[in-house]
C-alpha cells in the first residue's frame, strides 16, 4: 500500500474503520479550523493524528464524535453515518487531562460506568451485566483496586486508564484518544500502548492524537498527518518521512542531525526530530519501525 498525499476518489465503506471525505468545519467566528480532509483508516489499526498545535486535531475528533456539523463533506464511521454511530455507541472518546474538572466529586467506578449510560433507560439504573462490564474494565487497564476513589485523587496516567476503561466498558469499536500520554511515565505509556495493540487485535480502531513523535513507529500502523487539512496519510513506513514531517511541523520541530563530521563534510543520514520529551530517529528520511513480531514479543 501507499501512502496518500491526495484524497483518493471516494471508495464504498465498506470494511473501512473511519473515512473521511473532503470534511471542513468553521468555526461561528469564521475560523475554518478543517478545510477538505480527507482519509481513511481500516479497522483493526491503530493511527496516529499528527500536527502542530491548532493543526485542527481536537476539531477532527469532535466531528467524529458528532459535537460539530460539517460545513462540507462527509464522515463515515463503520460504514456509518456519524449520528448513526453514536446512537450504537460505538464511537468513544478518551479526553486530554485539560479538558475535565477534576474537582468533580466522583467515583473512579462512577466513571466507567458512565460507558454504559448509553444502554440504559431514563432513570439509569445499572444492571447486573452493566456491573460486570465495569469490572471487566477496570480489571482490564488494572484499576480495580482504585475503584472506590475519587476521580481526583488519582495520578494522571491512573485517569488516563480510567477514561480508557470508560471507553472499554462501553464496548466502542472506534476510540478517539487526545494525547494520551501527556503526564504519563514510560512504565503507564507503555501498559497503555499494549492495551492498545490488544484492540487493535480485536478488529477496534484508534485514532490517536500524540505530540511523542518517538512513540508513533512503535505503535501506530497508520499515520494521519494534518494542517488545516490532512496533509498525507497512509500506513506509518511510507507516511511518516523526513519529508512528510517537515511539510506538517515546518520550522516549528526541533530537528538535529547526528554525527555531523567536526569541520563539516557529509553528515550521516541519521535526523532526529522532536517536538516531545520522546524524541524520533530518522534514518535516510525514514522512521524506523519495528517489526511486527518484535513488537508482538515485547507485550507484557
Ligand atoms: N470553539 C472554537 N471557536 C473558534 N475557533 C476555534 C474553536 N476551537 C478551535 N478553534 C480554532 O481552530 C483551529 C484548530 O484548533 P484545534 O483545537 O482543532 O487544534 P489542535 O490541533 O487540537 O491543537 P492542540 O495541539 O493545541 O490541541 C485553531 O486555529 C483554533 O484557534
Amino acid at each position: 500500500m501507499t501512502a496518500h498525499v491526495v484524497a483518493p476518489a471516494q471508495s464504498p465503506d465498506a470494511g473501512s474503520g473511519v473515512a473521511v471525505h473532503g470534511a471542513t468545519v468553521t468555526y461561528r467566528n469564521g475560523v475554518t479550523a478543517l478545510r477538505d480532509a480527507s482519509f481513511e483508516i481500516p479497522t483493526g489499526a491503530i493511527a496516529a493524528l499528527v500536527g502542530v498545535n491548532g493543526s485542527g486535531k481536537s476539531t477532527l475528533f469532535k466531528a467524529i464524535m458528532g459535537f460539530l456539523t460539517l460545513a462540507a463533506g462527509d464522515i463515515r464511521v463503520l460504514g456509518m453515518s456519524v449520528p448513526e454511530a453514536l446512537r450504537k455507541n460505538l464511537v468513544a472518546y478518551v479526553p486530554q487531562a485539560e479538558e475535565v474538572d477534576w474537582n468533580f466529586p466522583v467515583l473512579v467506578e462512577d466513571v466507567v460506568m458512565m460507558g454504559r449510560y448509553g444502554g440504559m433507560g431514563f432513570l439509569r439504573i445499572p444492571r447486573a451485566a452493566d456491573r460486570a462490564a465495569v469490572e471487566a474494565a477496570l480489571a482490564r487497564v488494572d484499576m480495580s483496586a482504585f475503584r472506590k476513589r475519587q476521580i481526583g485523587e488519582l495520578s494522571g496516567g491512573q485517569r488516563k486508564r480510567v477514561f480508557l476503561a470508560r471507553a472499554l466498558a462501553q464496548e466502542s469499536r472506534v476510540i478517539l484518544l487526545d494525547e494520551p500520554f501527556t503526564g504519563v511515565d514510560v512504565k503507564t505509556e507503555d501498559q497503555i500502548i499494549a492495551l492498545l495493540r490488544e484492540l487493535r487485535d480485536e478488529g477496534r480502531v484508534m485514532l490517536v492524537s500524540t505530540h511523542n513523535l518517538g512513540s508513533v513507529p512503535e505503535f501506530c500502523d497508520r499515520v494521519v498527518l494534518i494542517k488545516g487539512t490532512v496533509l498525507a496519510y497512509g500506513p506509518t513506513e511510507e507516511t511518516f518521512t523526513q519529508a512528510n514531517l517537515e511539510r506538517a511541523f515546518g520550522g516549528v520541530l526541533r530537528h538535529f542531525v547526528l554525527n555531523q563530521p567536526p569541520g563539516g563534510g557529509a553528515p550521516t543520514p541519521f535526523g532526529v526530530f522532536t517536538d516531545d520529551e520522546r524524541p524520533l530517529i530518522l534514518h535516510q528520511g525514514r522512521a524506523a519501525t519495528r517489526a511486527p513480531e518484535t513488537a508482538a514479543a515485547d507485550r507484557p
